[in-house]
């Protein structure tokens, strides 16, 4: 299988600070692709660079053969990178079919504004959004609740409806930033289950973040480990699991 995504040699530094340096590992095409490291290791920032928040001090971000670093976040996800965030970003005074839509509009030739306000310009275009917006939040077991305000729904609903609005957009590689934060055990493990799902039907590649070990070993094909900016171990869960530097990374962590 080939490389979707390759970070080479990329480093961060923000003043004397080295948030990644010289981090090199590739995303295989396919994979849930593991992030583990302890708080403040650059997990984050490593987001912040794939997806053109930043641009790197130094070396390169090539997805899909073509270089990514330079490039701005609205055309990166244009090329088929997805995203959610640690703190959940949706429109919480909007319904669940509203965000989910905005995702599907924002393709279309007006603003999702626009689509939101000027409704009965939108005539087939509107129907059309509305109806594969519908059967998205069906698959994601969220149909029940389309015209609830995203906002009062609980927690773990929040998180599977941020997934949803980002397969929205048809992700070849979709970003997910600690997606079990603020789960308790029961709903981790659903959640893994959950995400299993989510490659397999949408043909999706995963890169995630997560401090749940669970989730990581459950669901990943492969582990990069990251302390203090460096990549420190890659491996299968089992090789990750039984690493030395890892440990110490994770014990040093603990102590303090
Ligand atoms: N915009 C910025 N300006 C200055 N320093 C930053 C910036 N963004 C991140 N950093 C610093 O870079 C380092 C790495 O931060 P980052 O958020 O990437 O870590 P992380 O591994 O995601 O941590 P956590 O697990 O706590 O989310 C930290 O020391 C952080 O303070």
């Amino acid at each position: 299988m080939s490389a979707l995504l390759e970070v080479r040699n990329v480093s961060r530094h923000f003043g004397g600070l080295k948030a990644i340096s010289g981090c090199d590992f590739s995303v295989t095409e396919g994979h849930a692709h593991g992030i583990i490291g302890p708080n403040g290791a650059g997990k984050t920032t490593l987001f912040n660079l794939i997806t053109g928040i930043y641009k790197p001090t130094a070396g390169e971000i090539v997805f899909a053969g073509e270089r990514l670093d330079g490039m701005r976040p609205s055309r990166i996800a244009l090329k088929g990178i997805g995203r959610t965030f640690q703190n959940i970003r949706l429109f919480k005074q909007l319904t669940v079919l509203e965000n989910v839509r905005i995702a599907y509009d924002s393709q279309l030739h007006y603003s999702p504004l626009e689509a939101l306000i000027t409704l009965p310009r939108m005539g087939r275009n509107e129907a059309e959004s509305i109806a594969k917006s519908s059967a998205l939040l069906e698959a994601f077991g969220l149909g029940a609740l389309s015209d609830s305000l995203a906002g009062d729904l609980p927690y773990g609903l929040q998180r599977k409806l941020e997934i949803a609005r980002a397969i929205a957009l048809k992700p070849r590689l979709l970003l997910l930033d600690e997606p079990a934060a603020g789960l308790n055990s029961g709903e981790t493990a659903a959640l893994t289950e959950f995400l299993r799902w989510v490659r397999t039907e949408y043909k999706v590649t995963l890169l995630l973040i997560e401090h749940h070990m669970h989730l990581v070993m459950g669901l990943c094909d492969r582990i990069t480990v990251l302390d203090f900016g460096q990549k420190i171990a890659e491996g299968t869960p089992e090789e990750i699991r039984g690493n030395k530097r890892v440990i110490e990374a994770y014990l040093g962590a603990e102590e303090e």
